[in-house]
Order: structure tokens, then sequence, then C-alpha cells
């Protein structure tokens, strides 16, 4: 899989060559490549923004810039990349949207900054390839930099062979093989830490009873913390979803 970034903050991106995306990058699994923008910027101070139309605070980043940017970095690869566009206006990041976009051979991502970026280019690169706002929740960032960085990493670690062991994302919270209920608690050696025990039924080694016990575990955490996942099995499955 091929994922190019695009931001006036390259330094930002630095993590991804560290850990798991870093050691795929290394293993030929991703083709990871951050751009910075004002290469395509013009003019003694290469600004890529400017005021908004219509008045406002701060500032707006041109569609000139992101344009001419958005042109060579999506038509210097095979095929159309989809664009991915980290913005507090997007529609929610999920595990099920990070899952499709892994199977997607090419990802672009506009990190926009300021004010965001003008409407138009969007506009314009619908025209071209599938397009999709992101946010990674209700709260306001500098910028897109840190959401480009969490979808790289949720999307990378479900693209085969980048997890050392597939089976590992199969039990993630919000996986398919939790049902999409958050992950049951987790236990290591050793066995009691300080008055602590590891639940008994774990150390049985009876897989079909672990294997109910963490489903009954997910189901509690998830009525606990975050029963609107519950709401939406339920519309979905039915009570089935619970057996
Ligand atoms: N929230 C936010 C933002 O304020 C700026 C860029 C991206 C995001 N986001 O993905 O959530």
């Amino acid at each position: 899989m091929r994922i190019d970034v695009v931001t006036i903050f390259p330094a930002y991106l630095a993590p991804l060559d560290e850990a798991l995306v870093g050691r795929a990058r290394r293993a030929g699994l991703l083709d990871v490549r951050v751009h910075d923008l004002r290469r395509w910027a013009t003019g003694v101070h290469k600004a890529v923004d400017d005021a908004p139309y219509g008045g406002g605070p701060g500032m707006l980043m041109t569609a000139p810039v992101w344009g001419a940017a958005l042109d060579e970095v999506a038509g210097s690869g095979e095929g159309v990349p989809r664009l991915l566009v980290p913005t507090p206006a997007g529609a929610p990041l999920t595990q099920r949207r990070a899952a499709s976009w892994a199977s997607e051979p090419w990802l672009v991502l506009a990190c926009g900054r300021y004010e965001g970026i003008d409407a138009r280019v969007l506009d314009d690169a619908r025209r071209r390839m599938p397009v999709e706002e992101v946010s990674l929740g209700d709260y306001v960032l500098a910028g897109g930099e840190v959401a480009a960085l969490v979808v790289v990493e949720a999307v990378s670690r479900l693209v085969p062979g980048v997890l050392g062991n597939p089976a590992s994302a199969e039990l993630d919270s919000f996986a398919e093989g939790t049902g999409g209920l958050l992950e049951a608690p987790a236990y290591t050696r050793p066995e009691r830490w300080r008055d602590l025990d590891v639940p008994e039924v774990l150390r049985g080694g009876n897989h079909a009873v672990v294997d109910r016990w963490r489903r009954d575990r997910s189901l509690e955490r998830t009525a606990a913390v975050r029963p609107d996942l519950l709401d939406a099995l339920l519309a979905r499955h039915g009570a089935a979803a619970f057996d």
C-alpha cells in the first residue's frame, strides 16, 4: 500500500519512521511518502494561506497551492488514490472505515492548517478521485497532522503482513472478532501482583470457557463505557448480537 501525506509540517510526521509503521516501511509493506505543501507555493514568501471571503477569524489554505500539490501527488502513481482529509467537519474515524481503507492500494492524506482548506479544493478533487473527510472526534486541533498519524497507524496495522500476528487485530475493540464490542480485560504474568490475581478462568486453559468469559467481560465493559455500541449492535443484529 502506498500512502502520501501532504502537510506544511513534514517533521510532524516523523513518527511514521518509528515502530510498527516504520518497520512495515522498511519491510516494503508500506510505501509512505511525506510532502511539504510549500513545494507548490509561489512567490517570495511561499504563502499557502489567505484571508477568508465573507470575513471571519484566521486564514484559509489556498486552492491554487493545494490544487497543484494534489495534481502532482495524485498523478504520480498507478491508478487513482482515495483522498482522506482530516477535519472536525468529517465523519468519525471508525475501525470499520480503517479496515475499508486498509484494502485500498493508495491513500493520500491532505493535512489542513489554519482555519482549513478552501472548499473548492475538495470539490475539484472529487471530480477525479474518491474523497472522504474524517474526524477523530468533537474537539479542535491546530491541524490535520496528528489525525493523519492516527489514520495511518489505524489503517497500516490492518494491512496484511504488518501485524506479526494477524489474530491480534481480530480481538481488538470494535473488531469483527469482538463483535464490535470493547475488548475484554487482559492479563499476563505474574499470576499474583500485589494483592491482585489473574482471573482463575484464564489460568484454566479451557478455550471455550475463556472465550465465553471474554465475551461476557466485553459486554459488561461495553455496557458500562459505550452503551451506544450496544444499541448499534442491537439495531443491526437484534438480541442474537449478545449470544
Ligand atoms: N478535530 C480536528 C481538527 O480540529 C483539525 C483537523 C482534524 C481534526 N480531526 O480529525 O478531528
